[in-house]
């Protein structure tokens, strides 16, 4: 029952069912996923055009330009976006011309008005040649008919921009999935309540409700539920319709570890327990045909469960980890994989320090886990795997 890290976000994988489709407007695409690859409806540019302000020519007519000897040429006309000069530069001419606006015909080079020794109205002096490279080609960004965008992406602002830009209005977008999410325990209270000694405020349900929107998911607040067999049933009832349910707590050794209970006895297990610190003691498994993942309640285990097991099934973007330099040794586990707080300074990570489960302000102070296979111990120095936060 013991699972790898890897074989965990499989199991979970496997028990979603595949989310359908659904199209969105592209102000609602952002954090969505694209369901279908995307084709260019035209060509960006539209048309070869300028990048600078300035004037177009023929680069033949500009070479050897110095400020000593510039190049004289006649202004025959302007190009403006969306309004191109309707004829043909000549042999010495040029016209004026704007960024974005289409080049005339006849001219393959401009110079930018900073490099105008003269801006006269019929005639302008060049202090250096024009250039070529200052020309954007038509279809240079893409072109119609190509496909530009993968099925599968997440769609991120620049994304939902070349989206817009390939000319899309409506985007197809995997539907989300709706997570229901209960937090269990006899200690646990909400937040701006009294707290007696022993009690603790619910800190895992916000966290984790932050990082199901995070995943694009649509949380169903079941609130919380005390330590019982029967008072989780209720509460797991009133998920209905959701795709997965997340709970906090309630999954390790102890008496009153009724989410185990739940599932063991009531429902059934795909796994109990994971080769991992912290959050060892997560189990998968379903409750009348429901999926549920028990997170464990310690409030780093939780969270990172979440952002390693979890976030990977949810989006289907598997889990990205860089690799940086060891500014202090990480200790490894015999039997396990480590997730250990780390701190980036200068390009290499650090150890946290304070590394126990229930020390929420070291997920909170970290930039990354740190990732530290089963009995293979980090040095100063080495290449380490590392998980943003
Ligand atoms: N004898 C053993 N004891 C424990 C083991 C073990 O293997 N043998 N595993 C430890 C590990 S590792 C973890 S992680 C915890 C997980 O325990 P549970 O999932 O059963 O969690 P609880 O006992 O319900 O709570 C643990 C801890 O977290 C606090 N908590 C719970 N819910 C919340 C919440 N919503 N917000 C903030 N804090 C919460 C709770 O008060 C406890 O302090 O078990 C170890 N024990
Ligand atoms: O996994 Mo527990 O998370 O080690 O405290």
């Amino acid at each position: 029952m013991h699972v790898s890290v890897e074989q965990a976000r499989e199991m979970l994988s496997a028990l979603l069912s595949p989310p359908g489709h659904e199209t969105v407007p592209l102000q609602g695409a952002l954090g969505r996923t694209l369901a279908a690859p995307l084709r260019a409806l035209v060509s960006h540019p539209s048309a070869t055009e300028s990048a600078l302000d300035g004037i177009a020519c023929r680069e033949a007519d500009t070479l050897g330009a110095t400020p000593g000897a510039p190049a004289r040429l006649r202004v025959v006309g302007e190009s403006r976006a969306g309004l191109p000069f309707p004829a043909s530069v000549g042999p010495g001419e040029c016209t004026r011309i704007y960024t974005g606006a289409p080049m005339p015909a006849g001219a393959d080079a401009i110079c930018p008005v900073e490099e105008l020794l003269d801006d006269g109205p019929e005639h302008v002096l060049l202090r250096r040649p024009a250039s070529p490279g200052d020309v954007r080609r038509e279809g240079g960004d893409f072109r119609a008919g190509e496909e530009v965008m993968a099925a599968g992406l997440p769609l991120t602002a620049p994304r939902v921009a070349l989206a817009a830009a390939l000319g899309h209005q409506t985007l197809p977008v995997r539907r989300r999935f709706r997570v229901a999410l209960l937090s269990t325990g006899d200690e646990v209270v909400e937040p701006g309540q009294l707290l007696r000694p022993g009690q603790v405020y619910d800190s895992n349900r916000y966290g984790l409700a932050a990082m199901l929107a995070e995943c694009g998911c649509e949380v169903v607040m079941l609130g919380h539920a005390p330590d019982s067999v029967e008072a989780l049933e209720e509460a797991v009832a009133r998920s209905g319709g959701a795709d997965l349910l997340v709970t906090s707590g309630g999954v390790s050794m102890g008496r009153y570890d009724f989410m185990r209970d739940l599932l063991i006895d009531h429902g059934r297990v795909a796994f109990w327990k994971v080769r991992m610190r912290p959050g060892g003691p997560a189990i998968l498994g379903g409750w009348k045909g429901l999926p549920v993942i028990g997170l464990p309640g310690n409030p780093v285990s939780s969270l990172v469960v979440f952002h390693v097991i979890v976030r990977p099934a949810l989006t289907g973007q598997p889990l990205q980890a860089l690799t940086l330099r060891a500014a202090t040794p990480f200790r490894a586990l015999g039997d396990k994989a480590a997730f250990w707080r780390g701190v980036i300074r200068g390009g290499q990570v650090h150890d946290y320090g304070q590394q126990g489960s229930g020390i929420l302000r070291s997920l909170s102070d970290a930039d990354a886990l740190v990732i530290v296979p089963e009995g293979q111990p980090v040095a100063v120095g080495d290449d380490v795997q590392v998980v943003l936060l």
